[in-house]
């Protein structure tokens, strides 16, 4: 549905996202996680077409929606991080205001107000002024705005960043609203792990501005059972490369994907080194490998050698 390919984005010579590829199908829920500065917020600008990357595209079915910020903020609705509300007017006015930006109008957008301060759980809070808000409240109306156009895709920027629990039960409640009942299309992004395994089936993780590991959760999980899945990306396909590999004990199952190979093998502490060797006796370079591992945090300690909320 849509897709972000080698984006990159440079800041004053500080590379902040660096050839970050990811997918979205339609009605998925993938999560963007990563601790803070890792890249996650320039790379949402840059989807949502508010930052130009230095390199790479953003497509939507196919199409690339660079230069073309109408057409994708017809289908996207983002939820930053940073509140964008007026301080003097209600949350009922706010989203009124909101709403007129967006054409809505009359009893059709008196009627989407109200189901979306219901589903956040503010309806009854609705004439009060937002400087009265907690912070969390504030967040769920930010959340509100940003769906009252309907968007196929939601983008959330760390909602749940530094706000009470009430708050953020009803955001993630939100979250799975969108997603489970309306179908809608969600990207995700925390450093919190258990939301994004709560919420979301297929996961990214970034770090530096890379991306450097993704899969889905049963993908992640497998390794419970003594299994690594290992997904190598490669210059070039090899046939003799796989047979090689079909060899090699550890190694229980080789598929052929896209741009390499996803192989499923017993936990051994050689493995990586035999792929490696194997590939260089072919001549194949290996341009990526990513290593699905059960617990998230087992997978950034692993690959970063720290935690995600170091
Ligand atoms: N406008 C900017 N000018 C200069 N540097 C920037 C700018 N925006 C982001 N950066 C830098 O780019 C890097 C990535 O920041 P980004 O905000 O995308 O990370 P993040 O993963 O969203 O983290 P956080 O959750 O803290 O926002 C950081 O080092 C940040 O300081």
């Amino acid at each position: 549905m849509i897709e972000a390919l080698e984006l990159r984005k440079v800041f004053k010579g500080k590379t902040a996202v660096d050839d970050v590829s990811f997918y979205l199908d339609e009605g998925e829920s993938v999560g963007l996680l990563g601790p803070n500065g890792a890249g996650k917020s320039t790379t949402i600008s840059m989807v949502s077409s508010l930052l130009k990357p230095n390199a790479g595209d953003v497509r939507l079915h196919g199409t690339s929606v660079i230069g073309k910020p109408q057409l994708i903020r017809q289908v996207l609705g983002v939820v930053p991080q940073e509140i964008a509300l007026y301080q003097e007017l209600s949350a009922y006015e706010n989203l009124k205001f909101f709403g007129g930006l967006y054409r809505l109008k009359g009893i059709q957008l008196e009627m989407k107000i109200q189901k979306l301060l219901e589903m956040v759980g503010l309806s009854d809070r609705q004439k009060e002024l937002i400087k009265t808000y907690s912070g969390g409240m504030k967040r769920r109306i930010n959340i509100a705005a940003a769906l009252l156009h309907d968007p196929k895709i939601v983008i959330m920027d760390e909602p749940t960043v530094g706000i009470d629990p009430q708050s953020r039960n009803h955001i993630l409640d939100t979250v799975r609203w969108l997603n489970r009942e309306k179908g809608t299309t969600v990207l995700y992004t925390s450093h919190y792990i258990e939301e994004v395994e709560q919420l979301c089936s297929r996961i990214y993780i970034m770090d530096h501005g890379r991306i450097i590991a993704s899969g889905t959760k049963e993908e992640l999980r497998r390794i419970l059972s003594g299994e690594d899945t290992l997904l190598l990306q490669l210059d070039k396909p090899s046939k003799e490369l796989i047979q090689e590999l079909r060899t090699l004990t550890p190694i229980r199952q080789v598929e052929e994907t896209e741009n390499g190979l996803k192989l499923i093998a017993a936990k051994q502490s050689n493995l990586l080194s035999q792929v490696v060797q194997a590939a260089e006796r072919h001549h194949i370079q290996i341009i990526s490998i990513h290593v699905h591992t059960p617990s998230l945090e087992d997978v950034f300690l692993h690959l970063t050698g720290r935690t995600l909320r170091d």
